[in-house]
């Protein structure tokens, strides 16, 4: 597995902690996840719980990698701002940095996306920028200091998977190198699988775990996924093809060697 600013991960899968009916649930359904990543926003949090302590310790118990977003934050201003508290709060450089650009996708808007990790990378943070499949976007996001990238599946609470194949299938062979991970929009255990399997290095989701009727059992799920995606990728998967070709061994010849 590639690694993320020099941290090399257990396995692919990050997991939010909002909307889970309770903590313990929420601890519940990270134990069975297994997940290497917790992401947690900052600005949905702060106002609840004694300015959002008590669900920060929480977040901090359960012994994983901490990711800070700034979801909800519609400026670079907002999340620019957001950074700074997170990394005070987490004492961590990274970042998941989400600039919301439109209501009803909730897409996000590139361009002060772009502006926010040129400020947050200069002032030393490790930017996980949640962005589209645009190729063009992506370089820029690289020139201005980001080592990792994480386009998303779909929108953000959709459960509607990998919406544009090809996108991401470009994306994956346009920058080998670079980790990708695909955050949002994974409603099953199957689409997280598929994301793997075509070679990205992790997911990130919440709603499909936090909102299934047994979250835990549901966080197993797509920690099974994942590995099997995983698995499936490093033993190099055929080529579909359209013809059909007997998969019958002629006589005589069973083997190909
Ligand atoms: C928690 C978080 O960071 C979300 O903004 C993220 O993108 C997850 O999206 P889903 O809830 O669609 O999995």
């Amino acid at each position: 597995m590639r690694d993320f600013y020099g941290t090399t991960l257990a396995n692919g899968l990050m997991l939010g902690t909002a909307q889970y009916p309770s903590p313990a649930i929420l601890a519940d359904a990270f134990a069975r996840s297994t997940a290497s990543v917790a992401t947690v926003s900052l600005r949905r949090e702060s106002g609840r719980n004694r300015g959002g302590q008590d669900f920060w310790k929480l977040v901090q118990g359960l012994g994983v990698h901490i990711l800070p977003n700034t979801a909800g934050c519609h400026s670079v201003k907002e999340a620019v701002t957001t950074a700074h508290m997170a990394r005070e709060v987490f004492d961590t450089k990274w970042i998941k940095l989400e600039v919301i650009g439109e209501e009803d996708t909730l897409q996000p808007d590139v361009f002060g996306l772009v502006e926010a990790a040129r400020i947050l990378s200069e002032d030393g943070f490790q930017v996980f920028p949640y962005t589209t499949e645009d190729l063009v976007v992506a370089d820029k996001l690289l020139q201005a200091g980001c080592e990792v990238l994480m386009p998303w599946g779909a929108p953000i609470g959709s459960g509607l998977g990998l919406n544009n194949l090809f996108g991401l299938r470009a994306m994956r062979a346009h920058f080998p190198d670079v980790p990708l991970v695909i955050d949002a929009g994974l409603g099953l255990p199957s689409q997280a699988a598929q994301a793997m399997e075509m070679g990205f290095d992790a997911v990130l989701l919440n709603t499909a775990v936090a909102k299934a009727g047994d979250p835990a059992a549901m966080a197993a799920a797509f920690a099974m996924a994942v590995s099997a995606g995983q698995l499936a990728h490093t033993a190099d998967p055929m080529e579909p093809r359209d013809m059909a070709a007997p998969s019958t061994p002629v006589i005589g010849k069973a083997f190909l060697e």
